[in-house]
């Protein structure tokens, strides 16, 4: 089933095309990573799909509940995590997650979600008006998975947190997913998403330039993979190595040889041959990153410039 589903969602502001005929589906467990540069249209896609701004045409579903016209519906089984969080300055972390369950009208103990996520005790009992930007953030994570949510929509959801909460973070996330809550989430820290995600969707101008599985988005759009190694018996004849599926070109200089990648599964074939050839002293691989592929796609922070083409698609040949 298809947890959230749109067809040409459109959004207009005045002149601005916020979400251009958007369409994408995200599956029922799936982590679903959000990218794009500043301005792309994620924050209103959010608002759209809860409800919370209507769309101008198009349409979509969340966890089978009409945009539109069933938005309470679809709030009552969301945990969100706005972009933007706001606290009630004279409530305690604790009444405004006890708030929260209230709302969803579920039993969990405050507490539990409280040091789930990682917000000091000593700060459960403090108005939550002097909280640092992270400590908000950890709160408003809190009341996000109150009631069991059956979808988390997280909007920027390590923004103001240090490398530790960022790890928090990622734990729940993953805690949450293995436990078949559906994550959407959007974020700009590339690595993250990285570490997470089943699948990203890159966000370009109001339209999804992009939707795929990490592996497969990196294969389509980065640069050769590069593969660098020392051999135990040199020499090794580099035609051997260029004819492997999926090897660009292969350079061998005495004991070191270079092996440029097409795809990044072609990198074990090469370490295979060359361990056949007589063995591997060491090596080190060198792959595209999620940053280059983002780059790749967007063109670069701004949203509005080049567009990016993908690497020919090409049939692969096992060995
Ligand atoms: N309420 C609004 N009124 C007018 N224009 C808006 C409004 N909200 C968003 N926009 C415009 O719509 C476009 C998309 O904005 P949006 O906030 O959805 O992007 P985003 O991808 O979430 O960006 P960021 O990562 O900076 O939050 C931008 O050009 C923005 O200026």
């Amino acid at each position: 089933m298809s947890v959230i589903e749109t067809r040409n969602l459109t959004k207009r502001f005045g002149d601005v095309t916020a979400v251009d005929g958007l369409s994408f589906e995200v599956e029922e467990g799936e982590v679903f990573g959000f990218l794009g540069p500043n301005g792309a249209g994620k924050s209103t896609t959010i608002n759209v799909l809860l409800g919370y701004m209507s769309p101008t045409s198009g349409s979509g579903t969340v966890l089978g509940h009409d945009v539109e016209t069933e938005s309470r519906e679809l709030r009552a089984r969301t945990g969100v995590l706005p972009e933007n969080v706001g606290v009630y300055d004279r409530l305690t972390g604790r009444e405004h997650v006890a708030s929260a369950i209230r709302i969803k009208d579920a039993d969990d103990d405050p507490e539990e979600l409280l040091s789930r996520v990682g917000l000091d005790p000593n700060a459960w009992d403090r108005r939550a008006g002097g909280y640092s930007t992270g400590m908000a953030q950890r709160m408003a994570l809190a009341t996000a998975l109150a009631g069991d949510p059956d979808l988390l929509v997280l909007d920027e959801p390590q923004s103001g947190l240090d490398p530790n909460g960022m790890q928090e973070i990622r734990d729940i996330v993953l805690e949450e997913a293995a436990a078949g809550t559906t994550v959407f989430f959007s974020s700009h820290i590339l690595p993250e998403v990285e570490a997470v995600s089943d699948r990203v969707g890159v966000m370009r101008a109001g339209e999804m330039a992009a939707v795929d599985g990490i592996d497969t988005l990196r294969e389509r759009w980065t640069d050769d993979t590069v593969v660098r190694a020392t051999v135990a018996q040199p020499p090794v004849r580099p035609e051997m190595l260029a004819d492997l599926a999926g090897v660009e070109e292969a350079e061998v200089e005495e004991d070191r040889v270079t092996v440029s990648c097409r795809r990044p599964r072609a990198k074990g074939r090469v370490i295979a041959a060359l361990e056949r050839a007589g063995g591997v002293a060491d090596f080190e691989v060198d792959e595209g990153s999620l940053e280059d592929t983002f780059t790749a796609l967007t063109g670069s922070a701004d949203a509005g410039e080049q567009t990016a083409s993908p690497n020919a698609e090409e049939p692969e040949v096992s060995a």
